[in-house]
């Protein structure tokens, strides 16, 4: 397997790249080489003699051939010379290695203090003799090359270089899922990824609709600083929490503030909270003047792991769940998982729900994870997260989006293979409507999967085990699995409204093995009502 660095660090003389890839090897326990220092370790002399001695095109090629080499065969910290980027061979290096998932830190230092700490050290050969003003020289040839390569800009003004390192440690922990398709995005999965909001959100808006809820009221706010401190004249919209936020009246509303505020088409929506805050939000960005850009920050496990992924936007009528909407993606997903800290108990298991059934359509590694954490799990304590579990909740929400991101990828408005994401939602619908939302969806959808697995075995397709093995791990992660609240003639009308249901058949997602799923339509009357029956006890 070829490792790839942690991390790069690049930036002017002075920047304080070597004390603070120090201290971001520390945070990420891993090695640290400055390329600078293992140049002059393999050539026996110091950087100034190399450019005396032998001109600065030949330090150059030693220079990248280091760099090239470390790139491919190194998973520590890498600190790279000012002017390495400058190299067409490093800068085309470092750019494959984005590409591969790689960071690329450039430190922005405050120029004085910068010119101070490079005039200190006698090893700049391209500043010696009026340093100042050289540096400045290069800082303005340098600096638009490391804005466009790095993808991560740490300013250090103001920052102690702990403090530093700490934004560059947790840029390259951040997982990151593609979303392919006609308008790509990228799902951003990590503590603090909320501070990318302005730059997926871009230059062309001027106006962001904030849409939240209140009990999200700690991260909107960091989010409305960070979106005024970029520029953007922020309109700060609080909807009711939950499911009465994804209402047409709730709609009409902010369509009313939009038109009052001036939101044109380059304007645009941040949609921030659980999924029904999401929903709501795309939904009004899809509508808005046809269609304007949103980006969703999800906070709840649910969220993250699946309704802000996808462009599945909507609302509830009388008619159902969800009946209303459009499918309109967004310009991309940020998951900061800092905000889980405020996350109460049930809402996470909740969602815990969906990341099963990720588990038990397509990624079966997701099962063996929940299994073997299910307790850790059913507990969490937002305030009492250990290093464990938190690394343990990010793999599982990178993996649901990577199966999320499967689905949708190929088939956005739901023409077949998208239908299997929807795996326990025929039965888990019509619960949430018939207990007017009082159920939570994930606890729905659990009952759901349990009806699924009932119904795909009294047909044959898998066996008593696989339908047992349902009824365990969900109740071993604190998720119901069966539901007495309501008569299989309302259950069975209600699935009739589903929308794979097509004309007078009724269509379900069923598994046939673990982790694989297919298409069940029109299934006999008394299957149907009799795996109803199994769910009841
Ligand atoms: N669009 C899709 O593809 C898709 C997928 C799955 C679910 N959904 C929808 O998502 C909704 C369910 O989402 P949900 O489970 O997040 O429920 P929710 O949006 O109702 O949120 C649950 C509660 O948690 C609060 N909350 C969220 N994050 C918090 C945080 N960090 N700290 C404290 N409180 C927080 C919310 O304000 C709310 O009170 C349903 O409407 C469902 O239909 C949509
Ligand atoms: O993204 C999808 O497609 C899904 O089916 C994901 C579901 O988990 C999600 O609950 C979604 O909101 C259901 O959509 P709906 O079309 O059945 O309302």
């Amino acid at each position: 397997m070829t490792l790839i660095p942690k991390a790069v660090l690049i930036g002017m003389p002075g920047a304080g790249k070597t004390r603070i890839g120090q201290d971001v090897a520390e945070l990420l326990d891993v090695e640290f080489v400055d390329s600078d220092v293992e140049i002059e370790e393999r050539e026996g002399v110091k950087i100034p003699q190399i450019f005396e001695t032998r001109g600065e095109a030949e330090f150059r090629r030693i220079e990248a051939d280091t760099i090239l080499e470390y790139l491919h065969d190194f998973d520590g910290v890498l600190s790279l010379g000012g002017g390495a980027p400058m190299t067409d061979r490093v800068y085309d290096a470092l750019e494959s290695y984005i590409g591969e998932g790689g960071t690329v830190a450039y430190l922005d230092a405050d120029p004085n203090e910068a010119i101070a700490r490079a005039s200190r050290s006698g090893n700049r050969p391209l500043l010696a003799d009026g340093a100042a003003k050289k540096w400045r020289k290069l800082y303005s040839q340098r600096r638009p090359v490391f804005e466009r390569l790095a993808n991560c800009i740490v300013h250090t003004k103001g920052k102690n270089p702990m403090q530093a390192a700490q934004n560059i440690a947790d840029s390259a922990n951040e997982r990151v899922v593609h979303v392919t398709g006609a308008d790509p995005y990228d799902v951003r999965i990590g503590a603090h990824v909320g501070n990318h909001l302005a730059e997926v959100l871009g230059d062309k808006p001027v106006r962001i609709a904030l849409i939240h809820t209140t009990p999200v009221q700690r991260h909107s706010d960091r989010a409305r600083t960070l979106l005024r401190r970029a520029g953007y004249q922020v309109s700060d919209i609080t909807i009711p929490d939950a499911e009465a936020g994804k209402t047409i009246e709730v709609a009409n509303g902010i369509w009313k503030r939009l038109g009052e505020e001036g939101f044109t088409r380059s304007d645009a929506v941040v949609g921030l909270g659980g999924g029904a805050a999401t929903d709501l939000a795309g939904f009004v960005a899809a509508t808005w003047m046809r269609g304007i850009r949103y980006v969703n920050c999800p906070t709840s496990l649910l969220a993250m792991v699946d309704a802000s992924t996808g462009g599945k936007t909507g609302i509830n009528t009388e008619a159902g769940k969800n009946l209303v909407g459009s499918f309109y993606t967004p310009a991309g997903v940020l998951a900061d998982l800092t905000t889980l800290a405020t996350l109460p108990n049930d809402i996470f298991v909740e969602g815990l729900g969906e990341v099963a059934k990720s588990g038990f359509i397509m990624d079966t590694e997701i099962l063996r994870i929940l299994e073997e954490n299910a307790e850790a799990l059913r507990t969490f304590d937002p305030e009492h997260v250990s290093d464990e579990l938190e690394h343990v909740i990010a793999e599982l929400i990178e993996r649901t989006v990577r199966v999320k991101a499967h689905h949708v990828s190929s088939d956005l408005k739901e023409k077949g293979l998208r239908e299997f994401l929807n795996y326990g939602h025929t039965m888990g619908h019509a619960i949430e409507k018939l207990e007017h939302f009082r159920w939570r969806h994930g606890n729905a959808v659990a009952v759901g999967m349990v009806y699924a697995a009932e119904l795909a075995h009294l047909l044959g397709y898998i066996d008593q085990d696989l339908v047992d093995y349902h009824r365990s791990l969900l109740s071993s992660l604190g998720l119901p699995t069966s539901w007495d609240g309501g008569s299989f003639e309302d259950v069975l009308a209600l699935m009739h409204r589903d929308k794979k249901a097509r004309g007078n058949m009724l269509r379900f997602v069923v598994l046939d093995r673990p982790g694989h799923v297919i298409h069940l339509d029109n299934p006999p009357a008394d299957a149907v009502e009799e795996a109803f029956r199994r769910i009841q006890r």
